[in-house]
């Protein structure tokens, strides 16, 4: 461990993801994989920094980038950038100074978790107002906890004191060098699960500090949250550890930050490892942005000094994104400097569909047979590939768009995602090729495909079942009431002629359509 603290390690850290590698190497594996791990099959946690992969730059040049300010204004009060510190628990595992160090060496943003005792409650957000705290963050998506397998499969137990220690946090509030943005501090295991969005508002009769509500990921909560009086908004996953298959937060982003439409501001957190994923986010609408594991783990590696390190690292990395995309300051990072898989599939469907839906009227009647096949102007169209988890909300939105008019088509096939000339060498040479799925849909205006491995498929094949299930009324609904016409057809022997003639040709459209 001396050698690790040593000047010879410290060289080797040059961003975030180092000092994980370093506590890894630092920490018991157990507390290590409390810290690290995600829930189930860790997809989220994964995915978490995946979707940043996928947000590209749109840079502007010969701007005057002498000077960056990178300062920001978070509940009217101002800090020095818009990167804060999630609130994570049981830093005393990390070090022994726990977060003591951490709040010394940063703004500090808590977190309490609401006991069934209420008057436990009242007293905790007392306290935290008493010692300069300046919000609550009450966290909403851990009602249960996560299953995280690895801390069972360590059998995980808390370190003695770890806990009660951790209280010590909460009355750190506002130090010379928290910069004031700290909030209310407290760790729980014994959470409330009846807890709902009318108890938000007990919340605040029980304090003046304003409240943020942690754990929002959808448009629908964001209008709840802000009716119920929420100053604020934390998109977050848990950083992965609650429940799997939920998408990153950076890609919900938008959705809240257009639902919140000014009336309180956004941030998020989950994944954020990067100066660059930290743009993104503000480019799309977030305030500020929170860090949990990385805190945890330059705490583990070097305490005080560490998450300062880890800091500094971060807000250099936003600095030279911002003077690399023509930015001066946070308000000058605007929704033009990024472009999406979202945009990237619009702007594709627009370009390609006016010639091409011109030709498709020439090639419209197929033989029978074919109903399977994408339609010509499908086939025609730029195909844009995506991964499994963007494709499957692109297929969402297609069966929503087609709802009442209009059809969707599926394909699904074997494909080595070789050329015929590249597959020839492989086998002269004897390599092995792997088979995936290549997924197709269409519905005659965008054109997406995507493509799993063997294991990816029967997780893709349980979630399309899902997306399956939610748009079959569409179907069945035009089906039941064909036969029903029919049937009545049957029953009024006088109209029966042209009813029957009618039923029967729409039948036969609705079997053709399902
Ligand atoms: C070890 C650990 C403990 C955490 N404890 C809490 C907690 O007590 N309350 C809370 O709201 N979030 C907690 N979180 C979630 C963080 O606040 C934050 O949402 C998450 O860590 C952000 O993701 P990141 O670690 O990828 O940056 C915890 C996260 C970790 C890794």
């Amino acid at each position: 461990n001396k050698e690790m603290e040593g000047a010879g390690c410290m060289a080797l850290v040059t961003n975030l993801c180092d000092y994980e590698e370093l506590a890894k190497q630092k920490l018991p594996k157990m507390i290590y994989d409390f810290y690290a791990a995600g829930a189930e099959d860790q997809w989220t946690l994964k995915e978490n920094r995946d979707a940043f992969s996928r947000i590209l730059f749109r840079p502007r040049v010969l701007v005057d980038v002498s000077c960056i300010d990178m300062s920001t204004s978070i509940l009217g009060y101002k800090i020095s950038m818009p990167i804060m510190i999630a609130p994570t628990a049981l830093h005393k595992m990390a070090h022994p100074e726990g977060e003591l160090a951490t709040a010394r060496a940063a703004a500090t943003a808590e977190t309490i978790m609401i006991y069934k005792d209420r008057n436990l409650v009242q007293q905790l957000v007392q306290r935290a107002e008493m010692a300069g705290h300046k919000a609550i963050v009450l966290t909403v998506d851990a009602p249960w906890l996560g299953r995280r397998e690895a801390d069972a499969k360590n059998r995980f137990t808390l370190p003695q004191n770890v806990v009660l220690k951790t209280f010590e946090g909460l009355d750190q509030g506002k130090t010379d060098k928290t910069n004031g943005s700290g909030l209310a501090a407290y760790v729980a295991n014994q959470v409330d699960r009846s807890f709902s969005w009318k108890d938000i508002k007990w919340l605040q009769t029980i304090t003046s500090l304003p409240v943020l509500v942690k754990g929002i990921i959808t448009a629908a909560d964001t209008r709840i949250a802000i009716e119920c009086g929420a100053a604020g908004i934390i998109m977050s996953n848990h950083g992965g550890r609650q429940l799997d298959y939920l998408p990153a937060t950076i890609s919900c982003l938008e959705e809240v930050v257009r639902e919140a439409n000014g009336r309180v501001p956004v941030f998020i957190d989950s994944g954020f490892r990067r100066g660059t994923d930290v743009f993104k986010a503000l480019a799309l609408g977030a305030s500020g942005v929170f860090i949990g594991r990385p805190v945890l783990f330059s705490l583990a590696v070097d305490g005080e000094a560490g998450v300062r390190n880890a800091l500094r690292m971060l807000r250099d990395e936003l600095e030279v994104t911002m003077a690399l995309n023509g930015c001066t300051s946070v308000k000058e990072i605007t929704r033009s400097h990024v472009v999406t898989e979202g945009d990237r599939i619009r702007s594709c469907s627009r370009s390609t569909i006016p010639t091409l839906a011109a030709k498709a009227t020439k090639t419209r009647a197929r033989p029978e047979g074919e109903n399977f096949a994408l339609p010509a102007i499908a086939r025609r169209l730029k195909m844009v590939v995506l991964q499994p988890d963007p494709f499957l909300s692109e297929l969402t939105s297609m069966y929503e768009r087609s709802t009442e008019k209009g059809s969707v088509w599926v394909t699904m096939k074997r494909s080595s995602m070789k050329c015929q000339a590249r597959l020839k060498k492989m086998a002269a040479k004897g390599e092995a090729v792997e088979l995936r799925c290549l997924v197709r849909a269409t519905d005659g205006k965008k054109n997406i495909s995507t493509s799993l491995s063997a294991k990816e498929y029967l997780k893709f094949q349980a979630s399309y079942a899902t997306v399956l299930k939610a748009h079959m009324h569409a179907l069945k609904k035009r089906e039941r009431k064909d036969k029903k016409k029919a049937a009545e057809a049957e029953k009024i022997p006088e109209k029966a002629p042209k009813k029957q003639k009618k039923a029967s040709s729409s039948k036969k459209s609705a079997g053709s359509k399902s």
